[in-house]
């Protein structure tokens, strides 16, 4: 062992304790630094711990039911040139006696500070502040083997204990550990001239050997194998160094293909080791010329027969020593490649198998701390798992140099492995191979199932668990093995809690999901009904526009102005006041506005009579049943062109589909019509000369009038249509004058000149034809006089009737309350019920007829009062069958108001009746022909 020829300097004053508190200084001990031929900075750092209070704990202070594993830090000796520098300096002064200084200006960095403690010194050259100095000092050791100590101290210290446990029947391991070039290699396998650890233990096993067949003790066989560890870019790869073979196979904790070479004595040992060294992957680096690139790992199986003959027993041991690879950092090995692959490979495995210490320990100051399964991550771990988890007896040796350039990998390996002097053996594997091996094989069944609980379902996971059952009485083989039972039973409830929750819990959120895929058809369904629905609205709608448009179209003479209308009813009511004077011209009476809902009613019965009744002719006349500015045309230009039989048909059937539908138009007229009698009231209340009775009664014969004249109007249709001529016109109308219009005085002149067009108009059949002709046609017969020389001659301006545009008063009246004109004309049959007092609407097409009845009575009294005195002057028309219709329905429903009023019968059960009588009388009455 080469000794410092220098004193060593005294640690900077910083120190940071490790590991052990302080303790009271033991007793002096003999230990292998403390030789007497020791370094003198061994004395020196002893003397320095002394000092500051450092006491190392002694090696034997755990009690032996606690062992501990057990690590030694050798100390590299520098290099031989450096250390000849070193000697031929002399130690100039105090200061420089505190750290001994190396050649070339470098300083060591760690010195032991005892038998178990070495202190660790940052080199200036690392020191954020140069003039504090920091030492670290590490206690707690086996035992710490200066530089100049020897390989034979190691034997005895660290692989004597070792051995003795190997040759009862124990097994161990020892792993050199430590930065590249610390020489980990020379302190396992040494040199021919100084031989390592391994050959020593050959060499004391076959010496133990000989001494047991000298004492006759039983035999024991050894057989030795090794193997190395490496990779080349592509895995960990397991090569036998004894053999030839190909790789070997890493099966759990046992490596297949793997040649166990029997030993029979030490010279064969020796070969085989030589043999073994030759093979093993070597490389150059910058830091160690001859760098191991694998993890070798030297295995003695140890067999010994039990002493007892009737037993057959065997006892397995294996004493196994690893020579890792040394931690290597680029900066300073260079590496490249595949050798920094190399690199970064033995950095791993080094790693790993710090983790796997590291675990173990945590998991020994804490039992809640799982012990982490770090093993599987290297085949070097794998194979060492049972010494890593602190089944079999393990020891380390820390090789580290003392040189300042090594500082940082000194100190990396101190602070990562001085803790694992605190790992305790409490239940070491002491048993034979055998049951290591099955208790492994449980281990690794447990873990596998484990692995597939994870996805497996629950009646598979019975099965599993009954093989775990298997398993953990696999376990129970040996009673050393409770705790790891417990552990893994531990382990199990935790993992089948923890399936059970999980189970639980997938079934809660299945059957949510399943409740939720529920309702969601549920609203599919309904979304769907409500599609149905809205489809089946759409159609209706659909269909009930195109009624919609069926009726417009039906009403497209709807919204017609009033034009003539008005002074047709004008004409009627004043000049003739004759049953013309019925038409209500209601269109100019826009008091009458409440009633619009109703009138529109009955708009829907008269347009579709007036759509039946229209004629087209020649002079494009028309007729109108006006009714509050809108009216119901009926054109008379082709009447002519229309058979009489035809029309005749038409005629009947328009009257009796009109008084159907008059009956309802009724109906629903006085029930709105009704409302309003409030409105109407007042206007009735005007009648103060007539009583109730007699109204009631003068209204009767007026519908008993407008019947008889109503039924006369077919025929009179029927004989003006088809020929058209001025006979037929006077022959209808002599029928209408014999029939209907007897109390009515006509002018014996215009039943001369009619004319035909206007004769054939089945809505209009006025015994006047001027008037149409005058304003519609340009023909113009003899006779006739033009509407605007009666206005002149009876010096009245026409009215031009706007729509809408001006305002009547509706006054109603009784035939006693009209002017006496008036009622010389229409006499009592034909009661005016509704006196326009003034007319301001004025017609767009033609010029409104004046009424002379209401001009002559307001303006040229006399005039229009005479009742044959105005003939050339005074226009009297029949009122066209709808007109009539309507007139009498409106009548019947004011009527029928005043007298629910007054009696509280219905109207619509007068109207009704006095229909049904209409019809009888048409039915009854046969059509003539002309
Ligand atoms: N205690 C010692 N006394 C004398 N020489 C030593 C000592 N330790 C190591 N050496 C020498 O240092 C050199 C490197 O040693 P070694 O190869 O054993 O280091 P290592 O830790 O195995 O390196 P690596 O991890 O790279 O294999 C060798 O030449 C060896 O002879």
């Amino acid at each position: 062992m080469a000794a410092p020829s220098e004193p060593a300097s005294p640690p900077s004053p910083t120190t940071v304790r490790r590991n052990p508190p302080r303790r009271a200084r033991p007793p002096p001990t003999p230990l292998a630094s403390a030789k007497p031929k020791a370094s003198s900075l061994s004395r020196l750092l002893e003397d320095e711990a002394a000092a500051a209070s450092i006491a190392p704990p002694p090696a034997s202070s755990s009690s032996p039911q606690e062992e501990r594993l057990k690590v030694y830090l050798r100390i590299r000796p520098l290099p031989n040139r450096e250390r000849c520098k070193a000697v031929a300096r002399p130690i100039p002064g105090k200061d420089q006696r505190r750290k001994p200084k190396q050649a070339g200006g470098g300083e060591v960095c760690l010195v032991p500070t005892g038998p178990n403690s070495v202190a660790l010194t940052v080199p200036q050259s690392k020191l954020l502040d140069p003039k504090r100095g920091r030492t670290e000092v590490f206690d707690g050791f086996s035992a710490v083997f200066s530089p100049d100590s020897t390989q034979l101290d190691i034997f005895e210290q660290v692989m004597n204990p070792l051995l003795d446990d190997f040759l009862g029947g124990k097994s161990g391991l020892l792993v050199a550990m430590g930065p590249t070039g610390s020489g980990k290699t020379h302190t396992i396998f040494g040199s021919p001239r100084n031989p390592g650890v391994l050959p020593l233990t050959l060499r004391r096993i076959f010496n133990a050997q000989d001494e047991n067949k000298v004492a006759d003790r039983p035999a024991r066989s050894f057989s030795l194998s090794m193997f190395e560890i490496l990779s080349e870019g592509k895995g960990e790869r397991i090569l036998d160094l004894l053999s030839d073979a190909a790789e070997c196979v890493l099966q759990q904790s046992a490596i297949k293909g793997l040649q166990e070479v029997p030993l029979s004595n030490f010279a064969d040992a020796e070969n085989l080791i030589s043999r073994g060294m030759l093979k093993r992957s070597t490389a150059a680096t910058n830091a160690n010329s001859k760098s191991s690139r694998s993890q070798c790992i030297i295995t003695i199986h140890g067999v010994r027969k039990s002493g007892d003959a009737d037993s057959d027993s065997l006892s397995r041991a294996v004493l196994t020593i690893a020579d890792l690879a040394g931690a290597e950092r680029e900066r300073k090995t260079g590496n490249q490649g595949s050798r920094l692959l190399e690199s970064n490979f033995i950095n791993n495995t080094s790693m790993v198998f710090s983790l796997c210490l590291r675990s173990l320990l945590e998991h020994q100051k804490n039992q809640k701390k799982p012990l982490e399964m770090h093993f599987k991550n290297s085949m070097m771990t794998r194979y060492l798992r049972d010494y890593l988890e602190g089944r079999k007896k393990m020891t380390l040796i820390l090789n580290v140099k003392p040189a300042d350039d090594d500082y940082l990998d000194t100190s990396f390996l101190l602070r990562q492995a001085s803790p694992y002097m605190k790992i305790k053996y409490t239940s070491l594997d002491d048993s034979s191979d055998l049951v290591s091996t099955k208790r492994s094989n449980a281990s690794l069944i447990y873990q596998e199932n484990k692995k597939k609980r994870k996805f497996q379902k629950p009646e598979v996971l019975v099965v599993e668990r009954k093989k775990n059952t298997d398993t953990d009485n696999i376990t129970k083989v040996s009673e050393e093995d409770e705790a790891q039972h417990k552990f893994l039973s531990s382990e199990l409830q935790r993992v089948s809690r923890s399936e059970t929750i999980m189970t639980n819990f997938a079934r809660a959120l299945w059957t949510v999901l399943k409740q939720y895929k529920n309702k969601l058809l549920e609203s599919e369904n309904a979304a769907e009904s409500m599609k149905e629905l809205i489809r089946d609205k759409d159609t209706q709608i659909m269909q009930l526009k195109k009624e919609l448009e069926i009726l417009n179209s039906h009403c497209s003479c709807k919204n017609v102005l009033v034009t003539e209308d008005a002074s047709i009813d004008r004409d009627d009511s004043v000049s003739s006041g004759q049953s013309g004077q019925n038409l209500l011209s209601l269109s100019s009476k826009p008091d009458l506005g409440c009633y619009d809902a109703s009138v529109d009613n009955f708009h829907l019965v008269a347009g579709e009579v007036s759509k039946e009744l229209t004629c087209h002719g020649p002079d494009n006349s028309s007729a109108r049943c006006s009714l509050k500015g809108e009216s119901v045309s009926c054109d008379t230009s082709s009447i002519s062109l229309i058979d009489e039989q035809e029309l005749s048909s038409i005629g009947l059937k328009v009257e009796v589909q009109a008084i159907h539908k008059k009956l309802d138009a009724s109906e629903r007229f006085s029930e709105q019509t009704s409302a309003h009698t409030g409105d109407i009231a007042p206007s009735s209340s005007h009648s103060d000369n007539q009583s109730d009775q007699s109204f009631t009664e003068h209204h009767m014969l007026q519908c008993q009038r407008t019947e008889k004249i109503r039924i006369s109007l077919s025929p009179q249709c029927t004989s003006c249509s088809k020929k058209a001529t001025i006979e037929q016109s006077e022959e209808g109308t002599e029928e209408l004058s014999k029939t209907t219009v007897e109390d009515i005085q006509h002018d014996n002149n215009t039943r001369e000149v009619e004319h035909p067009d206007y004769l054939s108009s089945s809505q209009q059949v006025n015994s006047e034809t001027e008037d149409v002709s005058s304003s519609q046609s340009s023909l113009q017969l003899p006779g006739m006089v033009s509407p605007q020389k009666k206005l002149d001659e009876l010096d009245i301006e026409p009215e031009r009737c706007e729509p809408g545009g001006g305002k009547a008063n509706v006054e109603y009246v009784t035939g006693h309350s009209q002017a006496p004109e008036q009622r010389s004309d229409c006499g009592d049959l034909v009661p005016c019920l509704l006196k326009e007092i003034t007319s301001p609407v004025k017609a767009s097409k033609a010029p409104s007829k004046v009424s002379e009845a209401e001009e002559g009575a307001d303006k040229k009294k006399g005039l229009a009062s005479r009742p044959g005195g105005d003939t050339k002057k005074t226009r009297r028309r029949l009122q066209p069958a709808a007109s009539m219709m309507l007139k009498e329905l409106i009548g019947v429903d004011l009527d029928a108001d005043t007298k629910r009023e007054e009696s509280g019968k219905s109207s619509s059960s007068v109207a009704t009746g006095m229909s049904e009588e209409l019809i009888r009388l048409v039915r009854a009455r046969p059509v003539r022909r002309a």
